[in-house]
């Protein structure tokens, strides 16, 4: 088995009484897509601001390919190269797609963000924001002014800003919300192809994506893992049709 890119080891985080993540351990192996999943208040935003840096644990470990993150900022793992998607938007609505994504690989630069700079001039920045640009399918869409994009297209443009990192993994938050059909059969084919690039942790409450992408699931109840494993197994487990996906199943 290859070396995990991303480790959590017995992650633990505590709200006053409330265990929001308890003993939490889990890893992603390269080239895989490894779903997250758990009902509303199981841990998962809570999990992954652990993991990008947003929380620190009150115990447990956060490691990228073997390095010790857990005391790191945000930043620091974005240059690392671990790439995030939001749940909310975060792009400059105002400005334009290549814009935006020319703003992300700025940051990944590590260069202070500069709104004014006439970041469009630097040549590489350009080339990075064009391919990633390319990558997601909105190459003739970079000189539209972002708040005209559709709601899919703004979701596939925020995969364009975290490509343009060169990612080791991305840590995706419910990159089908708000998408309709079409919409979310385009995301599942660029999740699909992406993880070939670097594998991809995927929060996501459409199931039917989930069990249609996932290599293994990890199914999250009251801050605790009760189970991790291929679609098939977690389908089929017990536990998992009783806490989560009702007694039918999916
Ligand atoms: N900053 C905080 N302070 C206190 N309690 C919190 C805080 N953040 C989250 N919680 C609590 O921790 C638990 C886990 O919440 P979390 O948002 O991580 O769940 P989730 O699985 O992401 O839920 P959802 O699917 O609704 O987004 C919940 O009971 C929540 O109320």
């Amino acid at each position: 088995m290859s070396a995990p890119i991303l480790a959590l080891d017995r992650v633990t985080k505590r709200f006053g009484a409330l265990e929001a993540s308890r003993a939490v351990s889990l890893d992603l192996r390269p080239g895989e897509i490894h779903a997250l999943i758990g009902p509303n208040g199981a841990g998962k935003s809570t999990l992954i601001a652990q993991i990008t840096g947003a929380l620190r644990p009150d115990a447990g470990t956060v490691s990228l390919e073997g390095r010790d993150i857990t005391g790191l900022p945000t930043p620091a793992r974005a240059r690392l190269g671990l790439a995030r998607t939001f749940q909310i938007s975060q792009l400059a609505m105002g400005h334009t797609v290549l814009e935006n994504a020319v703003l992300g690989a700025q940051g990944a630069t590590g260069a202070r963000l500069s709104l004014w700079r006439p970041i469009l001039k630097d040549a590489a920045l350009r080339a990075v924001a064009e391919a990633a640009l390319q990558r997601v399918g909105l190459a003739e869409h970079a000189g539209a002014v972002t708040a005209e994009l559709s709601h899919g297209q703004r979701r596939q443009l925020e995969v364009a800003v975290a490509l343009t990192l060169a990612p080791r993994l991305f840590v995706m938050d419910e990159p089908m919300a708000g998408l309709g059909l079409e919409g979310t059969a385009a995301m599942t084919g660029l999740l699909d192809g992406l993880r070939a690039e670097a594998p991809i942790l995927l929060v996501e409450h459409d199931m039917d994506a989930v069990f249609a992408l996932a290599d293994r699931i990890t199914v999250l109840v009251a801050g605790e893992v009760i189970a991790t494993g291929a679609p098939e197994e977690i389908r089929r487990n017990r536990d998992v049709r009783v806490a989560y996906l009702g007694e039918e199943g999916p």
